[in-house]
């Protein structure tokens, strides 16, 4: 990817692109929060889900494939996800991406590490109690093929055995911001604000983190 040049025919003038990535469990509000953070910080906002749900819309062969995996509510292999992402970013003129529900396994940090050759600058980790999350998704009311009670539960499970280990890896590398995303709207986007708002050098010191998402 080629993301970090710009200007004329390839002059090697540098862009440094800043990307923030944004986890947390099927429900916890990621879409809602990042359409404020998107508006408020300038952020240009990438939802994977929903660049994934654009390919099924196109009727490809991977559209299809993509279909039958989400409905299970499993992951979609990385080098799809990754290569479609890449395109969307490619196709905007941006420095700051907001990228929604990326990484969902360490395979996708991989892909994304090794296509890219970028880091996130933070990972933003929305933190919501399960049966909140469940609560929210059943009564979403947007049309989603995977908002029923029994793929809602296979993707918890996902998020709890393969998204999790990606929050332990980026809290080890002192990357994970987390927030408290079981509370309204309002006061969640409150301690977010608080996050976008820290300077480059006023950096949140790392903390083990204790899922309330696990807390059942
Ligand atoms: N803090 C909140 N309190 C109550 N409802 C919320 C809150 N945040 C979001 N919601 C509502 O919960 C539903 C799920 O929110 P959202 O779509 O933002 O979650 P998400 O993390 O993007 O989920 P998914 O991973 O399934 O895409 C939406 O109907 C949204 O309006
Ligand atoms: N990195 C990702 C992101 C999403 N998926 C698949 O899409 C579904 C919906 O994602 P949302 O973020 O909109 O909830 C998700 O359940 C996965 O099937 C993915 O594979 N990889
Ligand atoms: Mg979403």
């Amino acid at each position: 990817m080629d993301l970090h040049k710009e200007g004329d025919r390839g002059s090697a003038k540098q862009k440094k692109v800043k990307i923030v990535f944004v986890i947390g469990g099927p429900g916890s509000g990621k879409g809602t929060q990042c359409k404020r953070i998107a508006q408020q910080f300038g952020y240009t906002h990438l939802s994977v889900g929903e660049i994934l749900r654009q390919e099924i819309s196109s009727g490809s062969e991977t559209g299809s494939m993509i279909q039958k995996i989400m409905k299970e509510g499993k992951l979609v292999p990385s080098d799809v996800t990754v290569r479609l992402l890449q395109q969307a970013m490619q196709g905007i003129n941006s420095d700051k991406f907001l990228i929604d529900g990326f990484p969902r396994n360490e395979e996708n940090v991989k892909a994304f590490e090794d296509l890219t050759k970028m880091e996130p600058e933070f990972v933003l980790y929305l933190d919501c109690p399960q049966d909140e999350m469940e609560k929210r998704l059943l009564s979403r009311n947007e049309g989603r093929e995977d908002d029923n009670v029994e793929t809602i539960r296979k993707r918890f499970k996902v998020f709890m055995e393969s998204t999790l280990p990606t929050i332990e890896y980026y809290e080890s590398k002192g990357k994970i911001r987390k927030v408290d995303a079981g509370k309204s709207i309002d006061e969640v986007f409150e301690s977010i604000k608080v996050i976008f708002s820290q300077g480059k050098d006023n950096k949140v010191p790392p903390s083990r983190h204790k899922c309330k998402c696990l807390i059942l």
